[in-house]
């Protein structure tokens, strides 16, 4: 058996794995990473990246539709499901084969297949022992199917990027990130959509005004949302639908069932049991905010530690980490600090706490919002608000979260997040010059509600 020697080996090419062992290799240490399938991971072969794209795709729909009053005289168009999934796969393809430039650019050795421990420094690796004084897992998370009758016949959102052809009527189970967003790039593209949420709103940790702007919108696009429904079975039926019957009884037939009920952590076969790692009660390895685990020499970070799920997340981690081990100190990384959006149709976005933690925590704040309709809307008559909103603290006036429902939210939102970031006050945003006509404009001229009234 070959024996390999590293001071660091990693598992998982992902977002969290591919920053990790950049910046430790570059740092001067030898460096492996292990990849059971596509380098990238999540983001970039089944997460952020291939649904970024459907999402600038699922934007052309709105504005062909609205171009007539625009003055555009368009042939009618017709959308071809093949066309975007291989644009979108040679683009995947590419940003593929840039990680495997980085990687080698930086010296990190790259090897392919299924990594399993068998003592807490070795790695066996298609037949290989791979020895490392320190070992990182970041093997990321998959779809939970929840343990209910005819699971196994649901989608997952990796199958969504290559289904050979469009359903006409897709059940979604979940009511959070994946669901809605899939749910708002299907309807675009001419599938009819149920949602089958658990939760009585979607898209629970986001501020409950703006989920409520977004949901009303997603209705008045024409998606059916059951919320507070649990999906119990799914049923084959003769015709080869599939039926999704929810606790209180109801039955909603669909062609294809999406199972978007929150992701779990990928440490099966793994062998972890060799190094009696901590795990949590839902499976996710315990870590400190440095990526540490109980064991000595072995870090873990991203998706596997649960946790916010987010790339930006599972970057900053990494770094943290790996200044910790060359260049310390190292500062972890802050949640409160982390911005996310989600790319719905109608998207939100927020940075910072929303009003009900910062409330939660016994903070005295001060909201400020506003609902508004954006000028494009003039000339297309469509009906959609925006909704905007700051959460200030009373005693120090700082801008404590800001949330936006409405298009562009996600890119107004990363300036707002330097902003909080850096501590900016309620004042700052007063005095900030707007840049008009815009909707981030209204991020800086917007007056008090007593959120209790309102
Ligand atoms: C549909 C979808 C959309 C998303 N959209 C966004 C978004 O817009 N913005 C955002 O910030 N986040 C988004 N996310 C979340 C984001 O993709 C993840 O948070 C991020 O990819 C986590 O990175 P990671 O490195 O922890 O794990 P991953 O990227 O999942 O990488 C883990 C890697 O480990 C490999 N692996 C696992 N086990 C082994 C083994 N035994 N041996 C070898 N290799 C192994 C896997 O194959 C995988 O490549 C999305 C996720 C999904 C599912
Ligand atoms: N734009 C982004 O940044 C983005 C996009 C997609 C995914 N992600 C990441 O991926 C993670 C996973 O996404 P997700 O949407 O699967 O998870 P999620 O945690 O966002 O939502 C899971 C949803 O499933 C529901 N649920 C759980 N068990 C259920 C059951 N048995 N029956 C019915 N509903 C059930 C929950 O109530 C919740 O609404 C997200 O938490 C997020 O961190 C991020």
């Amino acid at each position: 058996m070959t024996q390999l020697n590293y001071d660091l080996l990693v598992i998982g090419a992902g977002s969290a794995g591919v920053r990790a062992a950049r910046l430790a290799a570059q740092a001067g240490a030898k460096v492996a990473i292990i990849e059971q399938q596509a380098l990238g991971g999540t983001c970039v072969n089944y997460g952020c990246v291939p649904k970024k794209l459907l999402f600038y795709s699922a934007a052309y729909q709105t504005l062909l539709a609205d171009s007539g009053q625009f003055g555009w005289k368009t042939a009618s168009s017709t959308f071809h499901w093949q066309t975007l999934r291989e644009s979108v796969t040679a683009a995947v393809e590419e940003i593929q084969q840039a990680y495997q430039n980085t990687l080698a650019k930086a010296g990190v050795t790259v090897l392919f297949g299924k990594a399993k421990l068998t003592a807490s420094h070795t790695v066996q690796l298609n037949g290989q022992e791979i020895h490392a004084k320190q070992l990182l897992i970041a093997t990321g998370a998959s779809a939970f199917r929840p343990p209910i009758p005819g699971i196994n016949d649901a989608l997952t959102s990796d199958d969504m990027f290559c289904l050979e052809q469009l359903p006409q009527r897709l059940a979604i189970i979940g009511g959070g990130y994946i669901a809605t967003e899939f749910a708002g790039l299907m309807q675009r593209f001419g599938v009819q959509i149920t949602i089958i949420a658990r939760s009585p709103r979607l898209l629970m940790g986001f501020d409950a005004e703006c989920t409520e702007v977004c949901a009303r919108q997603m209705r008045a696009n024409g998606i059916d949302l059951r919320l507070s429904q649990d999906a119990t079975a799914i049923t084959r039926l003769a015709d080869g639908s599939l039926q999704v019957t929810t606790e209180t009884g109801q039955q909603i037939v669909a062609d294809q069932v999406l199972v978007a009920a929150g992701r779990h952590a990928n440490t099966e076969a793994l062998g972890l049991d060799v190094c009696q790692l901590d795990l949590d009660d839902q499976g996710f390895i315990k870590t400190d905010s440095l990526g540490r685990t109980n064991q000595a020499d072995i870090f873990a970070l991203g998706d596997v530690t649960g946790g916010m799920q987010l790339t930006p997340m599972a970057i900053a981690q990494a770094e943290a980490l790996i200044r910790h081990l060359f260049t310390p100190p190292a500062e972890p990384v802050d949640p409160d600090k982390v911005p996310t959006a989600v790319f719905s149709d109608p998207p939100i976005a927020q940075a910072g706490l929303t009003e009900a933690i910062a409330k939660s925590r016994g903070m005295t704040v001060k909201v400020y919002k506003k609902t508004f309709t954006g000028l494009r809307s003039r000339l297309s008559q469509r009906t959609a608000k925006n909704f905007i909103k700051l959460v200030v603290d009373s005693a120090s006036d700082q801008v404590l979260g800001a949330q936006m429902t409405g298009p562009d939210a996600s890119e107004i939102m990363q300036g707002l997040a330097i902003a909080i970031q850096a501590g900016a006050t309620k004042a700052d945003f007063d005095r900030t010059i707007a840049i008009h006509p815009t909707s981030a404009e209204e991020f800086t001229s917007l007056t008090e509600v007593d959120s209790e009234k309102s």
